[in-house]
């Protein structure tokens, strides 16, 4: 099946004052079409950096030295800004973080979502009204004719995710990125809205890509995960695989960290160690090598490649579990 997202090698650095940061190397994952993919890891891990520079969002410190993403035929790292435009909010959504800053505070959230629907795919402004109010239905917003006129700081946590949910998918995107949509929701609202999204995702035959430090959460929301640690693919695979038979130690780690993953508060496990430093000018060819008990000298040779080792997993370690 040709994938909908092909990303290839894909490396960013940012420029700070105390050195390069050298976020992303060598980053290589696919989506299919109708697929969700969780990418998991700790912070820093170069989730957000992934998605940003997926969008065009990156800062301007930020460089992609160098890959390709493929969507739909175009190569996302090379388009005019005037391109990603286009693209962006139509074909390619995002939801972020946090829905309160991604929201305009002075402005009715229905006329967000409106503004993103004229400029998309502009009509009559009653049938943009109607289209806004379905987006809002959408995604189970009580009353939304009084709810579009609200400003966000009228609405809760949860309320300003659905409306960033519905803004995203308002225009049917081929593919949805959500950036730990859930951080700072309840439970129960944190369950709400991902049933919405996935639902949404599923209905109109969306792909989607959750960024998530939740494992738990990707594991029931998602059909495959990429495991990131310091800004390398460490290990793809499906969500069955993964959490049985992680190959990764990585992998192995973060799951032992997850409480609803162990079966006694004995058994779970902080990851030890930190990140390394990635401003650092000779980064491992393996960066969780200093971390790492397995590590040996077959470790070290640089390049190490993400490598199959069993039907749609594939794993970046010489000592694989
Ligand atoms: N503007 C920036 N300038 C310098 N370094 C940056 C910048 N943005 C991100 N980084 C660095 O890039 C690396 C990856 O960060 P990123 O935000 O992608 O991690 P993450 O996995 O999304 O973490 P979190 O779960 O905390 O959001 C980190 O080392 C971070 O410090």
């Amino acid at each position: 099946m040709q994938p909908l997202l092909e990303v290839d090698d894909l490396s960013v650095s940012f420029r700070t004052r105390s050195g390069v940061v050298h976020a992303l190397e060598h980053v290589s994952f696919r989506v299919q079409p109708r697929e969700m993919i969780g990418i998991v890891g700790e912070s820093g891990s170069g989730k957000s950096v992934t998605a940003f520079a997926l969008m065009g969002l990156l800062d301007a410190a930020a460089r992609v030295t160098s890959g390709r993403a493929m969507f739909a035929g175009q190569d996302l790292l090379t388009l005019k800004t005037a391109e990603l435009d286009e693209l962006r909010g139509r074909d390619l959504s995002i939801v972020f973080q946090n829905p309160r800053t991604a929201l305009n505070p002075i402005r009715a959230v229905g006329t967000q979502i409106a503004d993103v629907i004229a400029r998309h795919d502009p009509g009559p402004a009653t049938q943009i009204r109607e289209r806004t109010l379905a987006a809002l239905r959408e995604v189970r917003i009580p009353d939304p004719e009084r709810r579009a006129r609200a400003f966000p700081y009228e609405l809760s946590g949860g309320m300003c995710q659905r409306v960033g949910i519905a803004m995203a998918l308002a225009c049917r995107p081929k593919l949805l990125i959500a950036d730990e949509p859930t951080t700072g929701l309840d439970v129960t609202t944190q369950a709400v809205v991902m049933d919405l999204f996935r639902d949404a995702v599923k209905a109109e035959g969306a792909s989607a890509i959750l960024i998530t430090h939740d494992l738990a959460l990707a594991s029931e929301y998602c059909d495959r995960i990429v495991v990131m640690h310091a800004g390398h693919v460490v290990e793809t695979a499906p969500v069955s695989s993964l959490f049985s038979a992680p190959r990764h130690p990585y992998t192995a780690k973060l799951l032992a960290s997850v409480p609803s993953a162990v079966e006694s508060i004995d058994q779970l496990q902080p990851i030890e160690g930190s990140l390394p430093d990635l401003r650092r000018l000779h980064l491992p060819a393996c960066r969780f090598a200093e971390r790492c008990e397995r590590r040996s000298a077959v470790c070290d040779p640089a390049p190490l490649t993400l490598t199959p080792c069993g039907p749609g997993h594939s794993v970046a370690c010489r000592l694989p579990l």
